[in-house]
């Protein structure tokens, strides 16, 4: 019976296609350490074409935003360096949900801009993001750029987990996030080849120099980390001067971005991407947003390459099956489609919070089985669900409750370093980025599964005091009282 659950590690599909619109608008995320830092931004912000600090690119970059009327005097942030890389940073007082800059619409890199590019007659076929991944490639490769100065501040990799090497990768043996990021690598490569066979290579003209895997990384990356989703009208969108703003968790609300109509140069109006401050900030202090609050630890490492301290993102994804050898397998996925889930479910589950509301139904109906196989019959079809959210037998709930135990055992045995070994390497904290960050995933994972092992050990021990499905039907006819006593006719 156990392998019709797995706790699979090469977890879920979302991170497989990789670049589909989240639910709302977002960006990216991460921690509270960076405030700390902020006094060490004051003279580097306010001074940006004398300041040392600020490197001559970025000062070009900020030339030319001022040169397109993207810019003025009245615009409140400069880019700044920061402990985040470039950042955006007051130059004066900034009140809450204050415009701190706005982007015309002649500026955004997103499909559309693609379609009407030297590129855009090949790009029709594409999957959004590898329209974009190209265009951002080949607009990179020219002189004429309007987007040159841009691509000069753009970093060369980040510490996405895509851009790991192999030994820093094996810091994350037995985890989640590994799987996801060779499947992800993976998934990128094959895309590449397959653009490569039949849009790059017979397309020589347009695109003279060729392009190779790791440049299609790197633009891949670039999308992962700083294109915009869930805007009003654009699911992936990169807003040049927009994208150096960092995530902070201080930040716990998302709606920041907004497209609006608006004058975006002398005389013409136009859609602008326009950006509020979330808090109110004094001059010289960094402008923060929050990247998307649902995403964890490990989508955080994979998109924008960094994790936060608290265990708020930790999670781990369950992976449950209707395996195809059941015999009841057409009724059980015939029920699991009906509620919204399929042959292969995903639950993340996330430390100290409850599980998934879907998640104990769906494990009894893939446990259904025996005496309670009756409920699969097609008169229960339309109430069965309801009859799943709660306990429907002992034998099923308490194969429930020891297939997921045995399952997150099996899980923590993959991993070769203990949450107490972990824990100290972070303490005495003279680990490098991607090492820390690699350890506090593995930690997190540990600590779900360890905090999923023990609600169902819980469980298992309240077997006896639950309410089952005939009990309940009994109640419901008035064959049993409210203690549980039988009532005779009399
Ligand atoms: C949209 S870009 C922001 C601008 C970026 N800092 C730069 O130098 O171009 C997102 C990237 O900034 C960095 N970043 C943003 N917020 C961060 C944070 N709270 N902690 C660490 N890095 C952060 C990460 O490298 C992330 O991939």
């Amino acid at each position: 019976m156990s392998n019709l659950f797995s706790l699979n590690p090469s977890s879920s599909f979302p991170y497989l296609s990789p670049l589909t619109p989240p639910k709302k608008f977002s960006f990216w995320k991460a921690k509270p350490t960076f405030q700390l830092k902020k006094p060490a931004l004051v003279t580097s912000v306010l001074s940006t074409k004398t300041d040392p600090q600020i490197p001559q690119s970025v000062q070009t970059f900020w030339q030319w935003l001022c040169d397109e009327g993207v810019v003025s005097s009245k615009t409140p942030v400069k880019p700044g360096v920061v402990p985040e890389g470039l950042g955006l940073v007051a130059t004066r007082d900034i009140a809450k949900n204050e415009v701190v800059l706005e982007v015309p619409k002649r500026f955004w890199i997103n499909p559309d801009a693609a379609a009407a590019s030297e590129i855009g007659s090949v790009c029709s076929g594409l999957k959004p993001w590898i329209a974009v991944a190209l265009f951002l490639l080949a607009e990179k490769s020219r002189e004429d750029s309007k987007w040159k100065f841009y691509f000069e501040i753009l970093p060369q990799s980040t510490d996405s987990t895509i851009f790991w090497s192999d030994e820093e990768l094996a810091e994350l043996q037995g985890t989640q996030l590994l799987s996801t990021t060779l499947g992800v690598k993976e998934y990128v490569q094959n895309e590449f080849l397959k653009v490569e066979a039949e849009v790059i290579l017979p397309n020589q003209k347009l695109f003279p120099s060729p392009i190779t895997l790791d440049e299609f990384f790197w633009a891949f990356g670039i999308l992962r980390s700083r294109a915009f989703s869930r805007l009003r009208n654009q699911n992936l969108v990169v807003i040049p001067f927009a994208d150096l703003i960092n995530h902070s968790d201080i930040v716990t609300t998302e709606d920041h971005a907004h497209e609006v109509r608006g004058p975006a140069g002398l005389f013409s109006w136009d859609y602008l991407f326009s950006l509020r401050s979330p808090l109110h900030l004094k001059a010289g202090e960094q402008v923060f947003i929050q990247y998307d609050l649902n995403k964890s630890n490990a989508d955080m490492a994979l998109d924008y390459g960094f994790v936060e301290s608290g265990s708020n993102r930790d999670a781990f994804t369950l992976t449950l099956e209707i395996s195809e050898s059941d015999q009841f397998f057409g009724d059980k996925l015939d029920i699991a489609e009906t509620n919204g889930l399929g042959e292969t479910a995903y639950f993340d589950v996330k430390l100290d919070r409850p599980l998934p509301p879907a998640m104990l139904p769906y494990l009894r109906l893939v446990a259904l089985g025996g005496t309670d196989a009756f409920l699969l019959e097609s008169i229960f079809r339309n109430a069965v669900w309801g009859h799943l959210e709660l306990p429907v037998s002992h034998a099923n709930e308490e194969l429930i409750c020891q297939v997921v135990q045995k399952a997150c055992k099996s899980a923590l045995s993959g991993y070769p370093t203990t949450i107490e070994q972990d824990e100290k390497l972070i303490e005495r904290g003279n680990l490098c980025t991607r090492h820390e960050m690699a350890v506090k995933i593995r930690a997190g994972e540990k600590k779900v599964l360890q905090h999923i092992d023990k609600i169902f050990a819980e469980r298992e021990s309240e077997l006896d005091g639950l309410e089952y499905y005939q009990e309940r039907r009994l109640k419901d006819l008035g064959l049993v009282g409210e203690q549980g006593e039988i009532i005779f006719w009399e």
